[in-house]
Formats: structure tokens, C-alpha cells, sequence
């Protein structure tokens, strides 16, 4: 959309709704450019008499809790028939082409992968699978194994394509081009426990770009990075919320895409959220700060 200064050097004559919708937009992205003083400079608010509901607030990106995420994920798996077989993969084949995107092979082949124990550590495992048959060779960092069959097949699938699985997560990132942090999601909670310190904080301390899944792991899903700590440097470059961005996401400043393509419109109003407009073939959005599309 046009902005209010290239309508005026246009010299095109809004209608009031026209205008309103200018003012907005307007408004909008000043808020949420790093100088906020813009919006008072212009005294844009004072051209067209705007109700409060109007007004865009500072963050307007439209979040959910951690409790009403997993209320979600509950749902999808029980009145929405799915699988949780079926999320994951989707989720994965969207973490999958969020890298590509980012990250095209051409800066290079070495994808690690950082696995928690839940079911983010599943979407990472199902991201690797895809970005191998993309082309890229994958390495996984698997520390906390689960016996869950689902979790096993995944891993076994990645042994099949000779994926390898090392132990020492500091050393594999010395030959990486890109980390995929697949830790942690939106059921962590409290501090960082063993052994996952040592990884996070090489990931705060890396110059290889992250692309965190879900969430930036050891951030608090409500209240974003830990004050003090291990996880209070961790800034990725990317992430990739699934099905709706976190609270959390107003402390993140790098590329935001959202992913799960899989919602349904009525459990979307239910939760309070827009799914965003997905084109064609892919399985995620770029979205701006406000949570535009871009
Ligand atoms: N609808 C969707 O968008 C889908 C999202 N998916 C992904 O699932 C995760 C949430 O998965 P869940 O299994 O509930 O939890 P996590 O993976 O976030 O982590 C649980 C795991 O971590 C351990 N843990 C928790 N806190 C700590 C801590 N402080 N230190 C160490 N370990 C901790 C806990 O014990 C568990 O073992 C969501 O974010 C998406 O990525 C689905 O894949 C598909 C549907
Ligand atoms: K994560």
C-alpha cells in the first residue's frame, strides 16, 4: 500500500475510508519502526478523527499463549481429526522451506540441527528428512533421545538417508553453514536444564546463522529472552512460528515467517487469529513486524 507522502507527491484524493485506511497503515508501520518520535512529528492521528479501537497499538501482531497453543494442538488432534504424524510433517516441511528460503544451498550445504526431547525436536527431525532431499547435507545433534516410536521412526528415516547424528554439539558447529534450533517450543519452561546450557549458549555465541523453530529455546513463551543467564544473548536470525506467533515475538527482531499450514478458518476465529495467506505451493509467510505479510 501507499504511503501517506507518495500519495501526496501522487496528488491522489483519498475518500475518508481511503484516508483512514492510509492513516492506519501509516501509523502502523511507524509504530513499529525503531524511531517511534515519526508519529508524533506528523501528528498523523489528528487528520482524520479515529475511534481508540482504531488506533494500532504498538504491538498488534496477533499472538497465542503457550496454554491456548497446546489447547490448539489438542483440538487439531481431536475434533479436527488430525494426527499428530501428519502436524509434524507439516510443520517440518515448513521449517524445511523457511530454510531454503533463508538460506538457499548456495551459502552453503551444512544444515546442523539442534533436537530437543517434544515435539519440537519431531519438527526438526522432519525439517532435516526434507532439506536433505533438497540437497543439503544435514548433520543432527539428538541428545535426549525419546522412546516414542513416532520420534524413532523419524530418527531412523534420517539413518537411512545417511544422515549422520553427533554427540558434540560445540564441535559440530564449526563446520556448519546454518543451525536449525528445534530444542525447545512452546511447552519449555524455567530454566535450561542439562545439557542443553553448553548448546544454547554456543548458539548465542555463534556467528552461523539460527533459524529457530516455534520459538528461540530458553525464551519464556510469554515474556520472550531470560533476563539474566544462559538464553538472555540468544537473538536468532530467523523463526518460524507454527500456526500462530507467540507472545514472544515482539522481543524478536530478525526474519519471522509463519508456518502450519493445516488450520482451518473456524478453529483460527476460535483462537483469535488470522491465517495468514499462504501462496500457492509454499507452507509459510514472511511476515513484517506488525505481522503483515511482505
Ligand atoms: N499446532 C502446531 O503448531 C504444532 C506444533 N508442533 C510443535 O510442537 C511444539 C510443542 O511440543 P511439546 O512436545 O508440547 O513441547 P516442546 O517440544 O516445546 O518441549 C517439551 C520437552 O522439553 C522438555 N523441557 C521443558 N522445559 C525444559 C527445561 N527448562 N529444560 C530442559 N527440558 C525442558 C520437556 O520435559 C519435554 O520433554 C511446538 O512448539 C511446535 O514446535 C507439533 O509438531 C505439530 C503441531
Ligand atoms: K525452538
Amino acid at each position: 500500500m501507499l504511503n501517506i507522502r507518495e500519495t501526496v507527491v501522487l496528488g491522489w484524493a483519498p475518500t475518508p475510508t481511503q484516508y483512514r485506511a492510509l492513516v492506519r497503515s501509516s501509523l502502523m508501520s511507524l509504530c513499529n519502526s525503531p524511531d517511534s518520535s515519526y508519529v508524533s512529528f506528523f501528528g498523523l492521528g489528528s487528520y482524520v478523527p479515529m475511534t481508540s479501537s482504531e488506533l494500532p497499538t504498538l504491538q498488534a501482531i496477533e499472538t497465542l499463549s503457550a496454554k491456548a497453543a497446546a489447547a490448539l494442538d489438542k483440538e487439531l488432534m481431536s475434533t479436527g481429526a488430525f494426527s499428530i504424524d501428519q502436524l509434524m510433517e507439516l510443520a517440518g516441511l515448513s521449517v524445511s522451506q523457511a530454510v531454503y528460503r533463508v538460506h538457499p544451498i548456495s551459502k552453503g550445504p551444512r544444515i546442523l540441527v539442534a533436537v530437543g526431547p517434544g515435539n519440537n525436536g519431531g519438527d526438526g527431525l522432519v525439517a532435516a528428512r526434507h532439506l536433505r532431499h533438497y540437497g543439503y547435507q544435514p548433520t543432527i545433534y539428538y541428545p535426549k533421545r525419546s522412546k516414542n516410536e513416532l520420534y524413532q521412526r523419524l530418527a531412523k528415516q534420517l539413518e537411512d538417508l545417511d544422515v549422520p547424528f553427533v554427540d558434540d554439539f560445540p564441535a559440530a558447529l564449526n563446520s556448519a553453514d546454518h543451525v536449525v534450533d528445534a530444542i525447545f517450543g512452546f511447552s519449555f519452561s524455567g530454566e535450561v536444564r542439562e545439557p542443553f546450557p553448553a548448546v544454547i549458549r554456543a548458539m548465542e555465541e555463534t556467528k552461523i546463522p539460527v533459524t529457530s523453530v516455534d520459538a528461540p529455546s530458553s525464551w519464556n513463551i510469554e515474556k520472550g529472552p531470560p533476563t539474566s543467564g544462559v538464553g538472555s544473548l540468544f537473538h536468532p536470525d530467523v523463526l518460524v512460528s507454527l500456526t500462530a506467533p507467540k507472545p514472544l515475538v515482539k522481543f524478536f527482531h530478525g526474519r519471522h515467517f509463519i508456518g502450519g499450514r493445516f488450520v482451518t478458518p473456524t478453529i483460527a476465529k476460535k483462537y483469535d487469529f488470522d491465517v495468514p495467506e499462504y501462496e500457492g505451493l509454499d507452507q509459510v509467510v514472511e511476515v513484517g513486524p506488525s505481522g503483515q505479510k511482505l
